[in-house]
């Protein structure tokens, strides 16, 4: 588990992270999400003891992480995809992190086959493309086979199957029982990924919360009808106490009523229903309305 406990960190009259307090548990992937420059990087550093806190701990198993007695078998990290020798192989570049932390050749050849680049692994580094760049990180970061995982960005410049394949092994590494927390910009991508959100701007805690609750406390989800007799339907509708607002296409968004409520009013007063479903807010846009307040970079809107 990872424990992060009231942290803070300034860098000259920049707040990086402010009295942040969450924890990362084992057996799910927790997604971390917080607009450009929220803190999210500063944070993970931190938890990896490359930069020191103004205040607060980060603990990872209960120790900080310059405390840990083998370190890339407790925690694999992917901070930063091209922090590797051009000149030297993906293989070279493994293999000296292997046998600096007592880990096998073979280890080094199972991640290879494990990331997919087995068969360019005697390239120089310079050669790679962004996502094999990625996929050699994501392989530095399972050399240790640690419970603990740190990803900042891992899909970053991946194409889409590499982008599922990645998902897929998350997934996979906490159906394991590892912790995984994992950084991205990706909403839709993250949705698919995470099972638990910490959500961050300006170095603040927003949100710590299950994936389905963050979505559905924020943004309950509605019914959508299409029905020919919309009108007395809708008069039903709002007697029993429903909002009622207009969707796409002629239909209508029904909220405050459980969708089967309104499949039986309907039915009650013989109404014929063309549709009858229901909307629920995508992790884009719940996360866009609560981070709107601490985006610090805004393009121009169209
Ligand atoms: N070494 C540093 N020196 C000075 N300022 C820094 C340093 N590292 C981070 N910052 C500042 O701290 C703030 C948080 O940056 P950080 O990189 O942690 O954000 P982030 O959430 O990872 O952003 P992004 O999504 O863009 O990667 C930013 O304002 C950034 O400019």
């Amino acid at each position: 588990m990872i424990e992060v406990n009231e942290l803070s960190k300034t860098y000259g009259r920049t707040v990086a992270v402010d009295r942040l307090s969450f924890q990362v548990k084992p057996g799910r992937v927790t997604g971390f999400l917080g607009p450009n420059g929220a803190g999210k990087s500063t944070t993970m550093r931190l938890i990896l003891g490359l930069d020191t806190p103004d205040s607060g701990t980060a603990t990872v198993g209960g120790l900080a992480y310059a405390s840990l007695t083998d370190p890339m078998r407790q925690v694999g990290c992917l901070l930063d995809a091209r922090a590797v020798h051009g000149g030297r192989s993906g293989y070279h570049h493994l293999l000296w992190l292997a046998q600096s932390n007592r880990i096998t050749r073979s280890r080094v050849a199972r991640v290879l086959e494990l990331v997919g680049l087995a068969d360019v692994a005697h390239r120089p580094a310079r050669q790679f493309s962004l996502g094999m760049a990625q996929r050699l990180g994501v392989a530095a970061a399972l050399l240790g086979d640690p419970a603990v995982l740190i990803l900042d960005e891992p899909a970053n410049g991946l194409d889409t199957d590499g982008i599922r394949w990645i998902r897929d092994l998350m997934r996979g590494l906490a159906r394991e029982g590892r912790t995984v927390l994992l950084s991205s910009h990706l909403m839709s991508e993250m949705e698919l990924t995470a099972d638990h959100l910490v959500v961050i701007g300006q170095g603040r805690l927003l949100a710590d919360a299950p994936m389905t609750d963050f979505i559905e406390v924020n943004s309950p989800s509605a019914t959508l009808i299409r029905s020919p007799q919309a009108a007395i339907l809708i008069q039903q509708l709002a007697q029993a106490g429903a909002t009622v607002g207009p969707g796409v296409d002629g239909e209508f968004e029904i909220r405050g009523l459980p969708r089967a409520e309104i499949g039986d009013i309907a039915a009650a007063h013989q109404i014929t229903l063309h549709k009858l479903s229901t909307r629920r807010s995508t992790l884009e846009e719940v996360y866009l309305r609560m981070t709107e307040a601490s985006v610090e970079f805004r393009g121009e809107q169209r």
